[in-house]
């Protein structure tokens, strides 16, 4: 397959952080794991907005742009309609919002499997297009040839390991993986692969505890726990699951907060005074002058 997405030569995306130098780095994040050992695990979290990207973005070691984005921003039923357009637009918003945390985007499917190549034609356009760092793609021993090749030529790679979203058509679902000795083999196999290929990280998805720990013990590169063990070398949730916007949510995700809650009160007190015409007041209302 060849990649449909045509090179947009416009500006109008390109953004650079405004602060350079006080932005963490890809060699940093990677040199947090040492001889296996990770002091202080690294806190991801998904960004996909340049407002949400500012307020995440002291508190946090790297934003994912995810595509997930597809389902809590679009309202689609998977990942797998997510196309570039939609990454780079997030993934230039985030890159404005936020100067310390390194920003990662993901290659959305479809765009990177059939080859180096592709992939490189692929992340290379979202990195022009959005002044991220890093990209982020599915897949285990599959992808190591890809990853070693972008690593090459000035692409860091995050992997993404277990429970792997594009792939629920072959999964048949999101359940959690690694339970049979030979889906655990294979994830250990996987993570050592993306590894050994160079990743500078890898995100472990929706796998039971064991498994997580045995990745993360036969890794250099540190691993990143989303449903996963508290031990992995740091740990990613999707914003607004952890916020508390959506009400049915995986097994893995603790809602810190109902935000959900919280909008729903504040428009009912909207809607309520916008209909008694008590909004807007004197306060809100501009008067001619004497
Ligand atoms: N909002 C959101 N949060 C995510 O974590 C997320 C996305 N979207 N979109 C992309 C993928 C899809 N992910 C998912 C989606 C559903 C389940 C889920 O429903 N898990 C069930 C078990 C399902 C089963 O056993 O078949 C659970 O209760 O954990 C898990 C991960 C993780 N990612
Ligand atoms: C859930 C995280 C790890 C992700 O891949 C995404 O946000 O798409």
């Amino acid at each position: 397959m060849s990649t449909t997405f045509q090179l947009d030569t416009s500006t109008s995306r390109a953004n650079p952080t405004p602060q350079p130098m006080r932005r963490l780095t890809v060699p940093k994040i990677r040199a947090r794991k040492q001889d296996g050992v990770t002091a202080e695990p690294l806190v991801m979290l998904t960004a996909y907005t340049a407002r949400q990207a500012q307020l995440l973005d002291e508190h946090c070691d790297l934003l994912l742009v995810g595509d997930s984005l597809g389902q809590v921003i679009y309202g689609l039923p998977s990942t797998i309609p997510v196309t570039m357009e939609m990454m780079a637009n997030h993934g230039a918003a985030v890159v404005r919002g936020s100067y310390h945390a390194v920003v990662v985007i993901d290659m959305p499917f479809g765009y990177y499997e059939a080859s180096p190549q592709q992939a490189f034609e692929s992340a290379a356009l979202l990195l022009k297009q959005t002044g991220a760092a890093a990209v982020k793609l599915e897949g285990g021993e599959a992808m190591a040839e890809t990853v070693a090749f972008l690593n090459q030529r000035g692409i860091p790679v995050m992997g993404h390991v277990g429970l792997t979203p594009q792939a629920v058509n072959v999964l048949g679902g999101y359940g959690a993986r690694g339970r049979t000795d030979s889906e655990a083999g294979k994830i250990l196999s996987d993570a050592k692969a993306l590894d050994n290929a160079g990743a500078f990280a890898i995100v472990v998805e929706g796998v039971v505890e064991p498994i997580a720990i045995d990745v993360t013990k036969s890794v250099a590169c540190p691993t990143i726990g989303i449903g996963a063990s508290a031990l992995c070398d740091g740990q990613v949730l999707v914003t607004e699951d952890m916020l508390g916007m959506f009400e049915r949510v995986p097994r893995f995700v603790k809602r810190y907060e109902d935000i959900a809650g919280i909008i729903q009160k504040t428009v009912t007190r909207y809607a309520e005074e916008v209909r008694n015409r008590s909004f807007p007041g004197e306060e809100q209302t501009y008067q001619p002058k004497d």
